[in-house]
């Protein structure tokens, strides 16, 4: 096992590999920019290294002094969190080649699902649904595009290959519209991704966002640890998540992790990563795979309780997952608010000093955050300052906690988003369960 990890990320996620690292009895190297010298988890750092000034680009996503870092503190691995460097296949492989072992995926595994369609075609390979769509990439032929459309049938959508996460996407309704709609996504893409290869599925109008965790070792053994909906988001940052599914038969998701699991034994797939899946008329459609930790994946850690970070780290380290499909038992129901420094309903950046800080409490209420009172939210990076997680024996129960949990928070001196929250716990569709993508767009379109 790893003597000392270098956390290569900020924020509340670097604070919670921390915890991880220490309850391991591993020591933590955090890595800093200039904005974040008075973060907590640079105060609680066994080592901390300020590697650069704010602008990310100098620092959370500077390769050689993350690197050179690892190297003057003697850490012999480093866990890249989720976004910044988190799924860089180069970075992922200037680690190990520099003698360090990547908390995550092998670098073959990030570039392959990193690539839309070779993601796509890994998963027809191992019998993970997906939407209908292009064979492959769009050839450069504008009858075949025409083609394809015809077969697939309006609307379509028109995809970036090296996009992902809601990049890079065109929805076309007629055929007047499609071969303009490829060349400007083109255009996008190669400019965006340095990739202008784009693929064409059929669009989905009204579907729910489920996305599938999974675990796997480099023993060949992987499991599947339930699922989250995360439908509740605007422009494609999530607000709301929750596990279970709500209103999912049990083995309609069983038969679906059952695949994402026998995809990951096939790829030969080593650490955490999750399947998006779009999910309607009862069926589920892979999107794309995410090689990473993700901000939610303390609902599914409350539901299965698994840690998840933990068992990241022992992966890395070579150890066998210390538990089979079989025994793993989800309980209840947990949801997450995510808490973020901005206006609650213009979604403006509010950053600045927290001048009261008083986060909630009481049974099944966890609340993972690097803020404290007098912290100061630094502008330069998104606006996520925490979450709220409460786990429950049944959804109306997480409902009633997420409720209390968001009546006790009080943050002063930044506007946050709670009173968003507080509404949308009491609105009628959302406490229905199985609200779509375009819910709450529609909900605060209506607001207005
Ligand atoms: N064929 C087809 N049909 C409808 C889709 C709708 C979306 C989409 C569009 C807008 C918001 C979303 C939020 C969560 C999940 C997906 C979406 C979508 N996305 C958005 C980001 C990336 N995860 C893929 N792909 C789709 N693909
Ligand atoms: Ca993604």
């Amino acid at each position: 096992m790893f003597k000392k990890i270098l956390i290569a990320n900020r924020g509340e996620i670097a604070l919670r590999i921390q915890r991880a690292c220490r309850e391991m009895g591993i020591k933590s190297v955090v890595v800093y920019s200039e904005a974040d010298r008075e973060a907590k988890y640079v105060k609680l750092a066994d080592e901390a290294v300020c590697i650069g000034p704010a602008p990310s680009a100098q620092s959370y996503l500077n390769m050689p002094a993350i690197i050179a870092t690892a190297e003057v503190t003697d850490a012999e691995a480093i866990h890249p969190g989720y976004g910044f460097l988190s799924e860089n296949a180069n970075f992922a492989e200037r680690v190990e080649k520099s003698g360090f072992t990547f908390i995550g995926p092998t670098p073959e595994s990030i570039r392959l699902m990193g690539d839309k369609v070779s993601a796509k075609q890994a998963m027809i390979r191992s019998g993970v649904p997906c939407v209908p769509g292009s064979e492959g990439a769009l050839p450069e032929d504008n009858k075949a595009i025409v083609q394809a459309a015809r077969a697939i049938g309006y609307p379509v959508i028109i995809k970036a290959t090296g996009g992902g996460g809601g990049r890079g996407m065109r929805v076309v309704h007629t055929e007047a519209a499609l071969l303009h709609a490829v060349q400007t996504t083109r255009t996008e893409a190669g400019a965006a991704f340095g990739n202008p290869g784009v693929y064409m599925e059929k669009f989905l109008q009204n579907p729910r966002h489920v996305e599938i965790q999974i675990l796997a070792d480099e023993h060949r053994n992987a499991v599947w640890l339930g699922e989250r909906d995360c439908s509740m988001q605007r422009r494609h940052q999530k607000i709301i998540e929750e596990a279970p599914a709500p209103g999912i038969p049990r083995r309609v998701i069983e038969r679906i992790g059952d695949r994402c699991a026998a995809a990951c034994k096939k790829i030969g797939y080593r650490g955490a990563g999750t399947f998006e899946f779009l999910f309607e008329n009862g069926e589920f459609y892979f999107i794309e795979m995410n090689t990473r930790v993700q901000v939610e994946h303390p609902v599914t850690e409350m539901v299965t309780g698994i840690d998840i970070v933990q068992m990241q780290i022992r992966v890395a380290a070579g150890e066998k997952l210390p538990f089979t499909q079989r025994q793993i038992q989800m309980r209840g129901h947990a949801i997450e608010c995510r808490i973020n420094a901005e206006d609650a309903y213009k979604f403006t950046p509010s950053p600045g000093r927290i001048s009261m800080w008083h986060p909630p409490g009481g049974p099944g209420v966890r609340v993972d955050s690097h803020a404290y009172t007098n912290y100061t939210v630094p502008p330069n990076y998104d606006s996520m300052i925490g979450k709220i997680i409460v786990h429950g024996d049944t959804r109306d129960q997480a409902l009633a906690r997420m409720r209390t949990a968001l009546s006790e928070t009080v943050i002063e001196g930044i506007q946050t988003n709670i009173p968003l929250h507080r509404e949308l716990m009491v609105d009628a569709k959302f406490v229905e369960g199985g609200t779509s993508i375009h819910y709450l767009e529609g909900w605060l379109e209506r607001r207005k």
